[in-house]
């Protein structure tokens, strides 16, 4: 890894959460600190309700911690108007989710164009570039047809070309292939870290399995709401 590579995208430090339900409050995140590298490839295992999809939605600035910082690409996301969180998510990230919320009402270019044409992006280069991505990820046979039109793994597919069309420092993605068959979610995985290496973008993806995440460079492990090194 060279030294620009070893710049941090994300840095999280003592990220707690709790929530509140009536009256009883549940602390799932105790303190958590977490680092990824440019173009880093890490999957944060752990167990059922261990906080996995918590942190990753506060690292996205999906959901906000009640203490602790996070920055992305240097700049801090805490204190953030809505706007500008937006604004920085739209530059900076991609999510992939399990269920892939593409527009049904759209092709899978047109879905996949659409960050473009929210960040400004005039029509003809954004349907051009989304065209390009699509292609990338095996779907150029595939750009008219709707979310309904395709398979699941193709529809995943979409949803990975959609999350990578603005050139995200980083890609957040939570069990990415948890309503797919063995093997597709073997060619996503496949897919997902042909993509990290060539495009350096780095992706921190939430998986339950031990056997997908061991592909990935680092494995970060979660338990009760905090890291643990493998085998504690
Ligand atoms: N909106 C919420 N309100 C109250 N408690 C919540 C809420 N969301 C999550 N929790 C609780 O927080 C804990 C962590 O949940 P989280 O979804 O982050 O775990 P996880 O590790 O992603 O689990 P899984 O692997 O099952 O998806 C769980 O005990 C869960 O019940």
């Amino acid at each position: 890894m060279n030294e620009i590579n070893a710049q941090p995208v994300l840095v999280a430090k003592e990220i707690y959460k709790t929530y509140q339900d009536g009256n009883q409050s549940t602390e799932v995140l105790h303190g958590v600190d977490f680092e990824v590298n440019a173009g880093e490839a890490v999957a944060i295992v752990g167990s059922s309700g261990s906080g996995k999809s918590t942190l990753l939605h506060i690292l996205g600035g999906l959901d906000e911690a009640n203490k602790g910082t996070v920055s992305i690409d240097g700049q801090a996301i805490d204190g953030l108007s809505s706007k500008q969180l937006a604004g920085l998510r739209n530059q900076k990230l991609g999510f992939i989710y399990q269920f892939h919320h593409l527009l049904g009402e759209f092709s899978a270019i047109e879905n996949v164009a659409m960050p473009l044409l929210i960040a400004g992006m005039a029509k003809k280069t954004a349907m051009q570039k989304a065209q390009a991505l699509l292609e990338r990820v095996g779907l150029g046979h595939r750009l008219k047809h709707r979310p309904s039109e395709l398979s699941g793994g193709e529809r995943q597919r979409t949803a990975i070309a959609r999350a990578l069309v603005n050139e995200p420092s980083l890609v957040l993605a939570d069990e990415p292939t948890g309503n797919l068959d063995s093997q597709s979610t073997e060619s996503i995985y496949q897919l997902i870290l042909e993509l990290n290496r060539d495009l350096n973008t780095a992706f921190v993806v939430v998986t339950h399995d031990l056997a997908l995440a061991a592909k990935f460079a680092r494995q970060a492990y979660m338990q009760d709401g905090n890291f643990v090194s493998k085998g504690e």
